[in-house]
């Protein structure tokens, strides 16, 4: 590039810097002024409002005026919080304030247009030309979406469409240009070179100043209800949704708040590694929750749900275990929408016949026996849904419980308790029946007044019986305080037995046939209902059984919505379930859906397609509504990683990877485990020197990881930390955690510990061994004690190296 382009790139933005400085500088002295304000008239508000209440003028008044100063205080906070808005996004700017430039001439226009794009936009004080144009803006759509040549973008008033004569690329740091490249490619290679090139951190990074092309189709879709992107690791689309999650708050910033958008992310750990990009780009956080924190919401009082992570623990390391095959069918099973449709019909049935009740108990004995629940529930009209029913036998049930409380306050144990009520108790009731008395004597006196008024006798004569009141509300009061966790109890539907009409859909096959109507049976059925009924006995529920249970307990109990949400994002997308999918369907009747994942890495048992024609993502909304975009090029890591890991997956051939060399993969074999953790070790140190800095050391299992992780500390790896699923902070450094734990983040380099045929043998270890070694960003280390994984023994040996020798130092 030219100087002359330097100098005027450099002039421009001390301008634009000072103009900056001059805004900010203005915004100072009124923020701190509004702050004051804000604070100063919430202290004088009482003040300012004289509390009269004697006549209904002076109470109208007082009304008005409390109302005329706190629409005061909301408009200066309103006031002040745009202001500071503006005056942080102005200080954001500052250090850095564009990254991109586009020279666009719009047909039929003589001037062609200087777009600067940075992470907000600035305006001149003509308060009309932009300095800066937001990212998100749609003109600035072309910078992301055309090189030089033909361009056009899209407004809501309709498409414009001229030349892209420039597109230029800067690297700005404390106010200084470190880097200029003029594109030809869409976002030229080199500014992503350099930010790929860079090591891992324990935050997300924002990518906006390099989204490609793809990337940004799934940022600005705003037309389908559901969009899937399907994308191999490493494309970006973890970086995509959190863009896409900017995009809409900056496009919906009248209608939608960041609260009104919930991320289902995979496990805690990965909620505090993207927690960071969104402010960063100046915006407020989405809510984010994991698919276990609302399954243990909603079910953990009554029954213990397992977590995904111990059972995927479970079919790692149980192999060969007595009802292993069973167990991993029945996982299968009970995630498909085969068994989605037999409950539908489980519930068409229950409405006929099979509900279960629990008997209704007071006091070591029957009050309602569960029986007499079960008639005068399909006494009801037949046609009502069965949670209709159910909520008017929960009426049923509390009016019930009013009469019967009634008729308990002459019981014997009342009598009981009275004998034992403490003084405290005493004197609360006399002092309600004082003030019962005061209103008594007030009627009395009226009473008597009208009596004499209308010379007429009265036909009763007040008595206020003091002793004989007194008991009564103390047994009142007795009776009622005991029916009270009853009462509670029936509100939230426990006299239904949710835990036995699941269960009896466990029994044999004839009578779950006979239930679902004549739904698929799995062939080894009778030890998937013995062990789902010995599990519920327990009063535990496996990870399989806990989306269905919910389901079957919203069929009696009716559906929970959550209208607030608009948007619902769906990180790793492939771990969930159709069952659990239609779920979030009911559950946020009124959001749009976005759902990343790659099914490349669907590693939990419940796995869903993104983008099979026969999806049941894509039916969820149907065709018409749903939007599928294909990520195939693979960012995080290098060519020769890629090339090789790409290899290991039957369809692999279509991931590309990104134009950035590095060393190919090592496999080192080594003789005994003794050997290996010293390799190990070494290894880490030479890297480390190197300046690596975030370094795993990936196993198959937790239990793995423990013990890996004691080994590794007795040959000098004092400082590895061990991940595991109560890990909540992601941090840098060395570690060892196991595959299913690191799913989502990313690390300089990764060892996988053990690859080898007993560690990664079956077919279902393959994506496994995949998602191990797609961690990796720079390095990437294979260690055996014996052969290899079959998995690694087919890949062209062209693709890795082997160590040779090993001795324990750098190579
Ligand atoms: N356009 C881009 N510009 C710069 N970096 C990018 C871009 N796209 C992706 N990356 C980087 O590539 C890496 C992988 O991105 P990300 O984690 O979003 O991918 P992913 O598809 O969610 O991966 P996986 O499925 O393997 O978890 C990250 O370091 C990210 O910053």
């Amino acid at each position: 590039m030219e100087a002359k382009d330097w100098r005027q790139e450099q002039e421009r933005l001390e301008k634009v810097k000072s103009k900056l400085q001059a805004r900010i500088a203005e915004l100072e002295p009124g923020i701190a002024g509004l702050r004051d304000q804000a604070a100063d008239i919430r202290k004088r508000f009482w003040e300012e409002v004289s509390i009269n209440t004697g006549t209904y003028e002076d109470f109208e008044e007082t009304f008005y005026t409390i109302n005329q100063q706190s629409a005061i205080l909301a408009e200066r906070e309103r006031g002040h919080k745009l202001q500071m808005q503006q005056w942080k996004s102005m200080n954001r700017l500052l250090p850095s304030p564009y990254f991109g430039r586009i020279d666009f001439q719009e047909d039929g226009l003589d001037l062609s247009e200087q777009i600067y794009i940075g992470v907000s936009s600035f305006v001149d004080d003509d308060g009309l030309s932009f300095l800066i144009y937001d990212w998100r803006t749609p003109i600035a759509s072309m910078y992301y979406d055309y090189s030089p040549g033909r361009a056009s973008y899209v407004t809501p008033t309709g498409t414009f469409e001229g030349t892209m004569e420039l597109k230029r690329q800067f690297q700005i740091q404390n106010g200084q240009i470190h880097n200029m490249f003029d594109a030809s490619e869409t976002i030229g290679d080199e500014l992503l070179q350099q930010v790929l090139g860079k090591g891992a951190d324990s935050q997300m990074k924002s990518i906006v100043a390099t989204i490609q092309r793809e990337q940004n189709a799934i940022i600005r879709n705003d037309k389908s209800r559901m969009l899937i992107v399907q994308g191999a690791a490493g494309s970006g689309k973890t970086s995509a949704a959190l863009q896409r999650v900017a995009y809409l708050l900056y496009k919906h910033r009248q209608t939608i708040r960041a609260d009104q958008i919930v991320l289902f992310s995979p496990n805690p750990m990965f909620a505090s590694y993207i927690s960071t990009v969104l402010p960063e780009l100046g915006e407020e956080n989405m809510q984010q929750t994991t698919f276990q924190e609302y399954l243990d919401y909603w079910l953990g009082s009554s029954l213990r749900p397992e977590d995904p992570f111990d059972q995927i623990e479970y079919v790692l390391t149980a192999q060969g275990a007595p009802g292993y095959e069973a167990r991993l069918q029945g996982m299968g099973y009970k995630a498909s929408e085969a068994f989605l449709q037999a409950l539908q019909s489980y519930g068409i049935w229950l409405g006929r016949e099979g509900m279960r009740f629990n008997d209704i108990r007071f006091r070591d004995r029957d009050l309602i026996a569960a029986e007499r629940l079960r008639e005068i529930f399909y006494g009801f009209d037949r046609s009502l849904p069965l949670s209709n029913r159910v909520v008017l036998l929960q009426e049923w049930l509390l009016n019930e419980l009013a009469s019967l409380e009634r008729i308990e306050r002459d019981a014997a144990w009342v009598q009981e308790e009275l004998n034992y009520l403490d003084a405290e108790q005493y004197a609360e009731i006399f002092g309600m029946l004082h003030k019962e008395k005061e209103v008594f004597d007030l009627a009395e006196q009226f009473a008597a007044v009208r009596e004499k008024i209308s010379n007429k006798r009265r036909g009763d004569e007040g008595d206020f019986d003091f002793a004989l009141k007194e008991e009564d509300l103390l047994r009142q009061r007795i009776v009622k305080e005991s029916f009270k966790p009853l009462r509670k109890s029936v509100k939230k539907f426990s006299f239904v037995d949710v835990k036995g009409i699941y269960g009896q859909l466990f029994v044999d096959e004839a009578a779950y046939r006979e239930r679902t109507n004549g739904a698929f049976i799995p062939p080894l059925w009778p030890e998937i209902c013995r062990q789902t009924k010995e599990t519920l006995l327990r009063n535990e529920l496996f990870h399989e059984d806990a989306t269905p249970y919910l389901y079957v307990k919203e069929l009696i109990e009716g559906v929970r919505t959550n209208t607030e949400i608009r948007y619902v994002f769906v990180d790793e997308g492939q771990d969930y379930s159709p069952f659990q999918y239609e779920y979030l369907k009911k559950l946020f009747p009124r959001a749009r859906m976005t759902v990343l994942g790659d099914f490349g890495q669907a590693i939990f048992m419940q796995a869903t397609s993104l983008d099979a024609p026969d999806s049941p993502l894509v039916r969820l909304f149907g065709e018409a509504e749903t939007s599928l975009i294909r990520l195939v090029r693979s960012y995080r890591s290098t060519k020769e990683i890629v090339e090789f890991t790409k290899s290991m997956l039957p369809d692999g051939e279509k991931i590309v990877p990104f134009e950035r060399g590095g060393r190919k993969p090592l496999l080192t074999r080594v003789d005994g485990g003794e050997r290996r953790d010293a390799q190990i070790m070494a290894d880490i140190a030479a890297l480390m020197a190197e300046g690596f800095d975030s370094i795993a050391v990936i196993t198959k299992t937790a239990a793995e990881s423990r013990e890996v992780h004691e080994a590794l500390r007795s040959h000098g790896g004092e400082a590895l930390r061990l991940v595991t699923k109560e890990t909540l902070n992601f941090e840098k450094g060395v570690m060892v955690i196991p595959v299913y734990l690191a799913k989502g983040v990313e690390f300089d380099a990764v060892f996988v510990y053990d690859a080898s045929p007993e560690a990664y043998g079956r077919e279902n270890e393959r994506k496994l061994l995949y998602t191990a070694c797609t961690r990796a960003m720079h390095r990437l280390h294979l260690y055996t004690t014996g052969d290899w994984s079959p998995f690694v023994q087919v890949l062209p040996a062209n693709l890795y190296e082997k160590a040779t020798f090993h001795p324990y130092t750098a190579r």
